[in-house]
């Protein structure tokens, strides 16, 4: 073993020292959680109450100091000046405050305002840091060290610096594009499912927007993986540290359960438990609602349905109707011997007063009753108390003491109030004026009436937008979810209730927030301190912002800033290029991030091949992703929302499972569930299906291109968007023509009938022979093959085919094909034929024709299977079907149970 060298020796001893303070951080960190543990047993507390709370809040601290987990605890070292004559005091930042026996600081928080500070400093504008130095921590242990500032000496790391080092210390801090090692290592991780908090190397300009202390909303735009979540989930830490908030007070709104789950440790790891995380969809009631499609949807999430709404509520009373109730130029109630009034003129202007008073509907109308009781009872006391006093005079006194006069006029009018209160006909006038008082037949007047939209929506809608607001005549209302969201406007309108009320919200994916969406969830946060993440670029929902500002217009915020993060740090560079057209056609003003990681050489894959062997070729990227892979890495599928392309995401999702081992890493997803997550490898199937014809198409396509921090595979039957061609799309010329080329990937075309790489030719269908058709048959083949094409336009029946072709495969055949054979397995024990079934297929009626398909097919493809085999989409509707069909003809069956197949020969035919 050579000496180490002067520097490797350096090295080692600044490492021991950091080892030092590090072990001596976890003593004391030890300490406060034993001292903790033992409060949560024995709380204090002056009752039983107080003892509940305090142990409450011990539990609490506790648990946080268990959430590190195998984080480590400290990250960084700051020397600070202390005094002119240039001596330094040494600072370690970390996850949690840690303090020592004598409640000296040991480790400080990277929320407190000085190490905020002190990581904002420069090289070149190092203010009071003489250094700074990240450690690389494996939970307790130093295994390294970076030095980002250091003033007095020149960096220990630049001599014998371990390869995790070097390119750190050979790269200038201040550098943009520098990628320090700790960085570079961070972003290369396996994605497991689970995001990490990024503390540890947080970059400037994130950290500044975690820590950006003005009031209002803070907007912040940024690319794919620029790290929005991340910077919204640490400013929540950052928040509640800072200003004192509870965890209750702070809410965070993500577009779907997976996308919360996917961000569900990162606070915790932070010390930030309890925050309150919901699902967009649920923030109005259940997420099982269904959403309003097209124009409908536009219309009824844009911001004038609030207006419309308003004066939907207004329209509802009907002063008019006061006049029915008045006789004598009297509203007047009588019964039980007694009859009280109130004159037209007082009447009319109880009512002026009641709607002139700010508030809800509920609360004008029981204002209006309020006067019109008292009104009414104050005209009968009088005459009651006339007629008492006259009684009195003849009875002499009934109680004794000088207020009693007084007392009894109480009573009486309490007793009358009640009287007025509940009168029939008190109640019939109030049901005249306000004949609706609840929402939700508010709203289903106003889009069930044409008349009375059209009232209430005079100046604000066209009459096409109109049409698209009204539901069809007797259609049963369910409300969507874009209801649920008017229904909520409605709520306060009608009855003044408010939702709860946070003091901070998080709105991740915020581009995908319709108008009235992002007001009512304004209107949880009073004093409008929102931090709202999203990517223009990205938008997916109905309504497009052309910028951050008409979002705030749609907040209502007072005080609002945007901010941009320009670096991604998840997609690799030549994804990101490939991806880059398609924004900046979606969103022209919006910049495309400048990717961090560089390219890797087969960070892209594009695969070309016809319809039907969708499948087969997603199937042959996956078994090589996972080749190269391993078992380690995750994969997601992104398949179009829309499934008619060729199978649906359960067949696909069920030959993943069927592969076993690795199944828990694949996951077959859309593009709305797909939305804020990432995995190692994507592979993105059909990209023209989806982009669709959905306005928001290329921001789909865009969300699914760019989930991957390895590889993306591109595997597609209809041409490309022409924007990841660098051609012209039909959607007009673009804004800046693709760099992309498709020489630069590795692109594989496979047609019917072309042999694909590395496979022996064949002929294909089509071309007027089958394989192995036999002479003479021929006219009667095209015959046969004509109706065979006929079935084969049921859907059903290609989503069947699909799911076959995916067992087989994934049990390790290679089934072969045309225009006649659904299914041929050529094997050891002989050969296998399969032929699929559409809708009637597991009737009789169907079998039998599909038997007698089959044995057309065998006959004239000229093949001697072993086993004919027919595919039925469900179970057999009569019983003794199967056994028919496989005494007559000799053939068996199979069918669709759920997610399995099923029937008496499946394992002999599917082995
Ligand atoms: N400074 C950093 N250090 C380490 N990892 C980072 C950093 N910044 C971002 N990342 C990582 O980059 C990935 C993308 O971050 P994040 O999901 O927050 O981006 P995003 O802008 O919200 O993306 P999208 O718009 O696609 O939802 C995450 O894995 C995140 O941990």
């Amino acid at each position: 073993m050579s000496a180490p060298t002067q520097g490797e020796h350096s090295r080692e001893a600044v490492i021991a020292e950091e080892q030092e303070a590090v072990d001596h951080a976890y003593s004391c960190l030890e300490r406060m959680r034993a001292a903790t543990a033992k409060m949560v047993l024995d709380p204090g507390g002056a009752n039983a109450k107080d003892s509940a709370e305090l142990r409450r809040e011990h539990q609490e601290r506790l648990e946080a100091y268990d959430d590190l987990a195998d984080k480590p605890l400290v990250f960084m070292r700051v020397d600070v000046s202390a005094d002119d004559a240039g001596a330094a005091e040494s600072f370690y930042v970390g996850r949690r405050n840690v303090v020592d026996e004598e409640r000296e600081r040991v480790v400080i928080s990277w929320t407190s305002e000085a190490a905020v500070r002190w990581r904002q400093a420069r090289q070149s504008d190092p203010g009071d840091v003489r250094l700074r130095r990240v450690l690389h921590c494996e939970r307790q242990h130093v295994r390294g060290f970076h030095d980002e500032i250091h003033r007095a000496r020149p960096s220990v790391s630049l001599a014998g610096r371990s390869s995790l080092d070097a390119s750190a210390s050979s790269v200038p801090a201040d550098t943009p594009e520098a990628l320090d090692p700790f960085l570079a290592r961070e972003l290369d991780l396996a994605r497991d499912g689970r995001m990490r908090d990024i503390v540890e190397t947080i970059q400037r300009e994130q950290l500044d927007l975690v820590a950006d202390d003005r009031p209002g909303a803070l907007m912040v735009q940024g690319g794919p993986g620029t790290g929005k979540t991340a910077v919204g989930l640490h400013r929540v830490t950052w928040l509640l540290d800072n200003r004192g908030w509870r965890a209750q007070d702070v809410l965070v709104v993500g577009p779907h359960q997976d996308f919360l789950d996917f961000v569900s440790t990162v606070l915790p790891s932070l010390g930030s438990r309890g925050v309150r995380t919901m699902e967009l969809s649920r923030i109005w009631g259940t997420g099982a609602a269904p959403h309003d499609t097209g124009p409908r949807a536009r219309v009824k999430s844009d911001l004038r349905m609030a207006e419309l709404l308003r004066r939907a509520v207004e329209d509802v009373v009907r002063p008019e109707r006061l006049e029915d109730f008045v006789e004598y130029g009297a509203f007047t109630i009588s019964g039980g011997g007694m009859s009280a009034g109130v004159e037209q003129a007082d009447l009319q202007r109880s009512l002026e007063v009641a709607l002139a008073r700010p508030g809800s509907l509920r609360y004008q109308r029981d204002e209006f009753h309020k006067s019109l009781v008292t009104g009414l009872s104050a005209r009968v006391i009088r005459s009651l108390s006339k007629q008492e006093r006259e009684d009195r005079g003849k009875e002499g006194p009934h109680c004794e003491g000088p207020d009693r006069g007084l007392r009894e006029e109480t009573v009486v009018d309490s007793r009358l109030r009640a009287w007025a209160e509940r009168h029939p006909r008190v109640d019939a006038l109030l049901k005249a004026l306000w004949p609706l008082t609840d929402e939700e037949r508010i709203l289903r007047r106003l889009f069930g009436d044409r008349a009375v939209l059209a009232k209430a929506a005079r100046d604000l809608f066209s009459e096409e937008e109109q049409r698209h607001l009204l539901n069809k005549p007797r259609t049963k209302v369910v409300w969507s979810q874009e209801d649920r969201v008017c229904l909520e406007e409605l709520r306060f309108l009608v009855r003044g209730e408010r939702p709860r009320r946070y003091r901070h919200i998080v709105l991740d994916e915020a581009q995908d927030l319709t108008p009235m969406q992002a007001r009512s969830l304004a209107q949880r946060c009073p004093d409008g301190s929102m931090t709202v993440l999203g990517d223009l670029a990205q938008a997916t929902g109905p309504h497009k912002y052309a910028t951050w500002g008409d979002f705030a217009r749609s907040l209502g915020a007072g005080q609002w800033h945007t901010a941009e993060l320009l670096v991604g740090y998840r997609v690799p560079r030549q994804i990101m290029e490939f991806a880059a057209p398609i924004a900046r056609r979606h969103a022209p003003g919006v910049e495309v991030p400048r990717s961090i990681r560089a390219h890797g050489a087969d960070a892209l894959t594009l695969r070309h091949t016809a319809p039907e062997l969708l499948l087969e070729e997603l199937e042959r990227r996956l078994w090589e992703l996972e080749a190269v892979t391993g078992d380690q890495r995750s994969i997601a599928v992104i398949i179009p929302e829309d499934a008619g392309i060729f199978v649906g995401a359960e067949e696909v999702a069920e030959a993943v499972a069927a592969r076993g081992r690795n199944a828990r890493l694949v996951r077959v997803l859309n593009v709305p569930e797909v939305n804020g997550l990432e995995f190692d490898h994507v592979v993105v199937v059909e990209p023209a299906a989806i982009v669709g014809d959905d306005q928001n198409g290329l921001g789909s396509l865009y969300v699914a291109l760019t989930r991957s921090t390895q590889s993306l595979s591109v595997i597609h039957a209809r041409p490309l968007p022409a924007e990841l061609v660098g051609g012209e799309s039909e959607r007009g010329p673009s804004a800046e023509t693709s760099r992309a080329s498709t020489a630069e990937f590795s692109e594989v075309v496979a047609r019917p009938g072309e042999p694909e790489r590395g496979e022996p030719e064949r002929r294909g269908a089509g071309e007027g022979e089958g394989f192995g058709a036999p002479s003479g048959l021929d006219g009667l083949r095209s015959l046969i093959e004509r109706g065979v094409e006929h079935e084969r336009g049921s859907e059903l029946r290609q989503r069947l085919w699909c799911a076959l072709m995916l067992e087989l495969h994934g049990r390790g055949h290679a089934p072969e094909h045309d225009g006649l054979v659904d299914a041929l397995c050529t094997g050891p024990d002989g050969d296998r034929l399969f032929h699929v079934l559409g809708e009637d297929g597991h009737t009789y009626e169907g079998m039998r024709q599909g038997a007698l398909r089959a044995k057309e097919v065998a006959h004239v493809h000229g093949t001697e299977a072993d086993t004919v085999c027919l595919v039925l989409p469900k179970a057999p509707e009569q019983a003794g079907a199967v056994e028919a069909v496989r005494e007559m003809f000799g053939i068996l069956v199979i069918w669709r149970a759920g997610r399995r197949w099923a029937g008496p020969d499946v394992f002999r035919v599917l082995h």
